[in-house]
């Protein structure tokens, strides 16, 4: 019998703030956290490199804060802080799980994190720590999705995963609309043109431009991520050649 092998060497793994907060719907919730870890933990054991972006959703987001009167560069820079200490919870529940990691921030935090540096964090994939990668890209007016980009085509994943709560890109926002249609594989391009609102489109742009696969799945269905490793057809695959 063959033995089968993980799809991919190296990957993004982007997972939203919400994610983290589990049923609730901001903070962290422990037992996801754990959850993750372990998933993330079982990628490692088959030789998987793994760079983690994470969101910060769960505590702030500079476009609702600005809703609610504050300056929207201001926001933005707590949404970003947010990430931070997502990162640092994350961290935590994968050392408790004897997983090595090493987080790198966009944002020099001496004595907290390390600021990011592209060449350590490929050297640190190599040697088999995970990379977390929090900050999002350090700059306002852009979203951790675009940083997960950005952090995949820098340390030449060859795919980014979106982790989030629904089974995949759909024809229409599945939450709003039951009779949505998921679609299992999807050009750029068309997501583009159809303004399907499940990543936001500087991200989508630079995925097509940089010919970088994304692959949307359900982080909350169990067993997901290491299945779509293993090669299963989790999710939708978004590309650049049409099918
Ligand atoms: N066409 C679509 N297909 C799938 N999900 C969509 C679509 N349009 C909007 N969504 C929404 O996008 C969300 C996933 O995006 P995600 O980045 O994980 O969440 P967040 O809004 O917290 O950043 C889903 O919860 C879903 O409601
Ligand atoms: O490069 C970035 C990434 C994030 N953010 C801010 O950080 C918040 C949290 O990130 P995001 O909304 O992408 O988190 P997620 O939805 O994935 O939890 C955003 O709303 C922005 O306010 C930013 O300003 N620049």
């Amino acid at each position: 019998m063959t033995e089968r092998r993980p799809a991919y060497q190296r990957i993004l793994l982007k997972l939203s703030g919400e994610a983290l907060a589990g049923d609730a719907d901001m903070g962290i919730d422990p037992r996801v956290l754990n959850r993750m870890a372990l998933e993330v933990g079982q990628l490692v054991g088959i030789g998987v490199q793994i760079g983690i972006v994470l969101g910060g959703g769960n505590i702030f987001r500079g476009a609702e804060l600005q809703a609610n009167g504050l300056d929207r560069v201001a926001g933005d820079h707590m949404g970003m802080l947010a990430t931070v200490m997502n990162g640092l919870a994350l961290r935590d529940a994968m050392e408790r799980n004897n997983i090595r990691t090493r987080i790198l921030s966009a944002i020099p935090m001496s004595g907290i994190v390390d600021h990011y540096d592209r060449r350590a964090a490929i050297r640190a994939l190599q040697s088999g720590d995970v990379c977390i990668f929090v900050g999002g890209t350090g700059n306002p007016f852009f979203t951790t999705d675009t940083a997960a980009t950005l952090r995949g085509i820098e340390i030449q994943a060859d795919v980014v995963l979106k982790a989030t709560k629904v089974d995949g890109v759909y024809d229409s926002d599945p939450f709003k609309n039951p009779e949505a249609v998921k679609y299992d594989y999807l050009t750029f391009d068309e997501a583009l043109e159809k303004k399907l609102g499940v990543m936001d489109l500087t991200a989508i742009c630079l995925c097509r431009d940089q010919k970088m696969p994304l692959r949307v799945f359900n982080m909350n269905k169990p067993g997901a991520l290491l299945s779509l490793l293993m090669g299963d057809a989790e999710g939708t695959l978004l590309g650049n050649k049409p099918r």
